[in-house]
């Protein structure tokens, strides 16, 4: 049973899993091109685009220049509007304070002691940002989301669960008996097992979760809107779908597993340190009872 439900927000939910591969160069985004945040950007969509320092703004720059809610981008009709939000250093565009401007292609956005670029959809320059992002957040072996990217994504959506009193889970996914499948047919052989197997996290992760490679052969799943026994449902799927996987290493068959700990946000686990140290916990029990198992944390 899925036990999630959507929140209700106003401004624009930046999803961990349509991050930066859901997005096409076609949209409009800001784009920081200077200064804390470098790479990271957010599209324009139908949603006004809130921009600061808080951890729940649409584009996130955690720098005490900036303030928690600096300014928002938004399209209106034809054109792209920004709005300074009373910020402390007043926003700039093209290095003009402004209390609410349109924007053209390039021009720049000073938001405290970062520059944020506009790219309006019809820019070229929209491709090559999209694919310095991708290089920037996605692990080159699985296309999941790096370590790096996974880890500030779960900053972000603790504090949001927080916020809003809604519940949120973590798994970490370990290959059991990796290292014998690398010995008998190589490293070559056990990074198609390791594409394969991010493909079946993926592929079983819904729209909003984030599905990550955090190690050689570790991976990550963020499960926002969903509680430690829904999150039980998904692992349990994920589980069972390897296990029934018939894998082909150096052409001969055979099943390979996975063991999954999970851990929910709670009161005593409600920083990133702790929810991971607590999923790492109940995968390492997995692990103890036999592999090819799913534990939660207590
Ligand atoms: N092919 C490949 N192997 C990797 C990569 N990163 C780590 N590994 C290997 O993954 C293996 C991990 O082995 P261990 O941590 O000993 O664990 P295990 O054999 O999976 O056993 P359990 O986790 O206890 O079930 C090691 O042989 C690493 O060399 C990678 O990117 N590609």
């Amino acid at each position: 049973m899925d036990t999630r439900t959507g929140p209700s927000e106003t401004t624009q939910r930046t999803l961990p899993s349509s991050g930066p591969r859901g997005a096409t160069p076609r949209s409009a985004c800001v784009v920081v091109i200077h200064g804390e945040g470098l790479g990271a950007r957010a599209d324009i969509g139908g949603a006004r685009v809130l921009v600061g320092r808080s951890q729940e703004a649409d584009l996130c720059i955690a720098h005490k220049s900036v303030s928690r809610e600096h300014c928002q981008v938004w399209r209106d009709g034809d054109e792209y509007r920004v709005r300074d939000l009373g910020a402390t250093n007043p926003t700039r565009v093209n290095d003009e304070p402004v209390t609410e401007a349109a924007l053209a292609d390039g021009d720049h956005v000073t938001v405290g002691e970062s520059i944020l670029k506009f790219i309006s959809h019809t820019s070229v320059e929209a491709n090559y940002h999209e694919e310095i992002y991708q290089l920037a957040t996605r692990d080159a072996l699985t296309d999941l989301c790096n370590r790096r990217h996974f880890t500030e994504q779960v900053d972000r959506e603790i504090a949001r669960a927080l916020r809003h009193g809604r519940p949120l889970s973590m798994c970490i996914v370990d290959v059991d008996l990796f290292k014998p499948i690398n010995d008998r047919y190589g490293h070559i052989s056990g990074d198609e097992v390791l594409r394969a197997i991010a493909a079946q996290v993926q592929r079983h992760a819904r729209h909003g979760d984030l599905a990550a490679r955090i190690g050689g052969e570790e991976f990550a799943v963020l499960l926002p809107e969903c509680d430690a026994t829904a999150a039980h449902a998904f692992a349990e799927r994920l589980r069972a779908d390897v296990a029934a996987t018939l894998f082909a290493p150096g052409d001969e068959s055979q099943h390979i597993t996975v063991s999954i700990g999970i851990a929910g946000l709670a009161p005593g686990r409600n920083t990133r340190s702790r929810l991971m140290a607590a999923a790492d916990a109940a995968l390492y029990r997995a692990k103890a009872d036999g592999r090819n198992r799913v534990r939660i944390a207590d």
